[in-house]
């Protein structure tokens, strides 16, 4: 097999210089095969609050130049353990939810026939459920490690099954998630009732509290989820107001309380070995961004998972 073939080389040519590809990674159709591929869902019909994370894909390509190739605190080079590319965007209808997340789950599942793992720039969290689908076709039920200020398990808005504050109930719901091993993670904010918590328990789900990261610290957290996982297939759900709104400004529905950034890519590293199969980073919001602050936290994120599965156990 090929070297994989890595980013473009930043000593020869400037990162703000060309096209952005996620990390200046190539393209899926400039390689023969790939490992792992980066793809943006630029969807945010499912919101109900701040629309605009269709603009997360570019936002977070954009950000993604000053990345290195070398990940020092899970001692990796993820580009040149596997090959990673860029796979672009998947087209979807915005005017129509229910076809958005039929082509997803189409799409998604052409990429993973092609034997690539996925790491999804959303779009809103809608778009957690066909991605959830498409490795569940492949997986079975999968565990579901969900950091998110929201629980997301709610079950309809204005009467619409698919939104972005629905997408966990409908996959437990389909059987598709392994309901002995699904945590929410920085779960903070006012709920509509509490009702909300108790019906999400029902589901299944585990919660650790933004506030629990905060008095329990990162390793103690890292080893429940850990052991709530287990060997299972696990697929990472990243919402990236799971981040307090200092740390990711740019966002739909911004909730005070949150995790930092630190703290995040901490517990993230603290899954290095598990039976990652796929993840996603949504609900980046450029409009409503300072800086690049939430786009290039994102794009960390995205880094790291890349990292994970290039350190995972067997898909
Ligand atoms: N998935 C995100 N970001 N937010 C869900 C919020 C749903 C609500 O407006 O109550
Ligand atoms: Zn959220
Ligand atoms: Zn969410």
């Amino acid at each position: 097999m090929p070297d994989p073939i890595g980013p473009v080389d930043s000593s020869r040519i400037p990162r703000f210089a060309g096209p952005a590809t996620f990390a200046r990674l190539p393209r899926l159709d400039q390689v023969e095969r790939a490992d792992v591929a980066v793809v943006g869902v630029p969807f945010d019909t499912g919101v109900s609050y701040r629309p605009g994370a269709r603009f997360a894909p570019a936002a977070v390509r954009e950000a993604s130049r000053l990345l290195r190739p070398y990940h020092p605190g899970l001692d990796v080079s993820p580009f040149a353990a596997q090959q990673v590319v860029d796979a672009g965007d998947i087209a979807v209808n915005p005017f129509h939810i229910n076809e958005a997340i039929e082509t997803i789950e189409q799409a998604a599942g052409e990429l993973l026939d092609t034997g690539a793992r996925l790491v999804t720039i959303g779009g809103d969290h809608t778009i957690a459920l066909p991605l959830l689908r498409s490795v569940a076709r492949r997986h079975g039920p999968v565990a579901l490690l969900h950091f998110d200020a929201h629980l997301d398990t709610w079950d309809t808005y204005f009467g619409a099954e698919y939104t972005h504050g629905t997408p966990f109930r409908r996959a437990v719901e389909e059987g598709i998630l392994d309901t002995s091993a699904l945590s929410h993670v920085g779960t903070r904010g006012p709920l509509y009732g509490k009702g909300d918590l108790d019906e999400d328990q029902k589901l299944g789900f585990g919660i650790v509290t933004s506030a629990d990261v905060m008095r329990r610290g990162v390793d103690e957290i890292v080893q429940q989820l850990r052991e709530r996982v287990g060997d299972r297939p696990l697929y990472v759900s990243i919402d990236i107001d799971v981040l307090d709104p200092a740390h990711a400004p740019g966002t739909g529905t911004p909730e005070a309380g949150g995790m930092t950034s630190r703290e995040l890519l901490e517990i993230l590293r603290g899954l290095a070995g598990c039976r990652l199969v796929g993840a996603d980073v949504v609900e980046v919001a450029p409009a409503y961004d300072h800086a690049e602050i939430t786009s290039m936290a994102a794009s960390h994120v995205a880094y790291d998972l890349v990292s994970l599965l290039a350190l995972g156990g067997r898909p």
